[in-house]
C-alpha cells in the first residue's frame, strides 16, 4: 500500500500478522509505553496488554510522522514553502536524507565511464515542488524540457508513489516509463497510449499486485471515512497504494490520525505502512 514514506507494500511477509512493527524505530520496539493518551471508544474493550501493545504503535508511528515530516517554518500556509527562514532541523534532515547528486556530479560522470545509463526519476518534491496541495504538484514547462532533454540521451523512467495515470497527467512526456505506486504500477512504453487497443496496453503493463486492487480500494474508502472529521486530513488513492496526507493537520491531532490509520490497519494485517513527507503510504 502507501500502505509508505517508501510504501507495497501490500504482501511484506515481515508485516503479515504484525501491522506497523516494520516501521518503527527500534528505539520504539521494546515497550516504552506512554500513559495517558487519547483513548477511542474503539479500544474500550481491549486488555490491558493489548491495549499496551497499541499505545506503543501509535506512539511508534507519531515519533516515525515527527522525524519523518520536519516542518519547514510557515510550511502551512499555501505558496509560503520556500521561505528562506527554514528550520535548522529541516536544513539538517535535508542535508543527511536527500543529499544534492550535482554535489558529486564529478564522480558520478567518472563512476558512469563506459557504462549503459538509464535515468531514474522521482516525480514529487524533484521535478516539482513539494506544495500543500497534492493535486497542484505541477512540472514548471522549464523542467518538462530538462527532462525530454535526458530523454533524447537516455532511456529514462519516473518513478514515484502516485499513481501511474497521476504522474504521466502531470509529466505528459511519451518518451519516458512510468513506474507508478512505488513501482507496482510499470508502463514501460507509453507511446501511442490513449490509441492503443486494450491487449497492446497491457502488454506494456507490470502490475504483480493486481490481485489486491479490491483490498486497496477497501482500504482506501475506509481511511477516507475514518478521517474525514480531521480539519485538513486528506486521502489520496494512488491505486496500489493509498496515502493518508497530514501536511495540512494540525500537529495536536497527528496523534489521532496515527491512531486511526493503526485501526484502519488491524483488519488488513496483511499491508504495511511506510511513512513519507507528511504522508503515511501503504
Ligand atoms: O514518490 P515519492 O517521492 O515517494 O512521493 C510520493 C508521494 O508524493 C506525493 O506526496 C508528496 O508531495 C505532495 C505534493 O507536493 C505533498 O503535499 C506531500 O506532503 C508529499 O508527501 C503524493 O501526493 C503521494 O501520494 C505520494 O505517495
Amino acid at each position: 500500500m502507501d500502505l509508505s514514506n517508501g510504501s507495497p507494500v501490500i504482501t511484506d511477509p515481515m508485516a503479515m500478522g504484525q501491522p506497523l512493527m516494520g516501521v518503527l524505530p527500534s528505539n520504539m520496539m521494546p515497550f516504552s509505553v506512554m500513559p495517558g493518551s487519547y483513548s477511542s471508544p474503539a479500544g474500550a474493550g481491549l486488555n490491558v496488554s493489548r491495549r499496551k501493545i497499541e499505545e506503543v504503535l501509535v506512539n511508534g508511528l507519531l515519533e516515525a510522522m515527527k522525524s519523518s515530516s520536519p516542518r519547514k517554518k510557515h510550511n502551512l500556509v499555501f505558496g509560503q514553502e520556500n521561505l528562506p527562514e527554514e528550520d535548522p532541523a529541516y536544513t539538517a534532515w535535508t542535508a543527511t536524507t536527500c543529499p544534492s547528486a550535482l554535489a558529486s556530479f564529478k564522480q558520478i560522470v567518472a563512476g558512469a565511464q563506459g557504462k549503459k545509463i538509464a535515468v531514474f526519476l522521482d516525480y514529487d518534491g524533484t521535478l516539482s515542488p513539494i506544495v500543500d496541495d497534492p493535486d497542484k504538484a505541477v512540472m514548471s514547462p522549464v523542467m518538462r524540457a530538462a527532462v525530454r532533454n535526458v530523454a533524447k540521451h537516455f532511456p529514462a523512467a519516473i518513478v514515484s508513489g502516485r499513481s501511474r495515470k497521476k504522474v504521466l497527467e502531470f509529466v505528459k512526456l511519451k518518451e519516458l516509463c512510468y513506474a507508478g505506486s512505488h513501482g507496482m504500477d510499470i508502463m514501460t512504453s507509453s507511446a501511442n497510449y490513449e490509441h492503443n487497443t486494450e491487449k497492446a496496453k497491457e502488454a506494456n503493463l507490470f502490475q504483480p499486485a493486481r490481485e489486491f486492487l479490491p483490498m486497496i480500494d477497501e482500504v482506501s474508502k475506509s481511511l477516507l471515512e475514518v478521517t474525514s472529521g480531521i480539519e485538513g486530513a486528506s486521502i489520496e488513492n494512488n491505486k496500489f497504494c493509498v496515502s493518508v496526507h497530514y501536511r495540512n493537520v494540525d500537529e495536536k491531532d497527528w496523534e489521532l490520525v496515527a491512531r486511526l490509520v493503526n485501526e484502519v490497519l488491524e483488519a488488513f494485517p496483511g499491508l504495511k505502512v511506510t511513512n513519507g513527507r507528511m504522508r503515511f503510504v501503504r
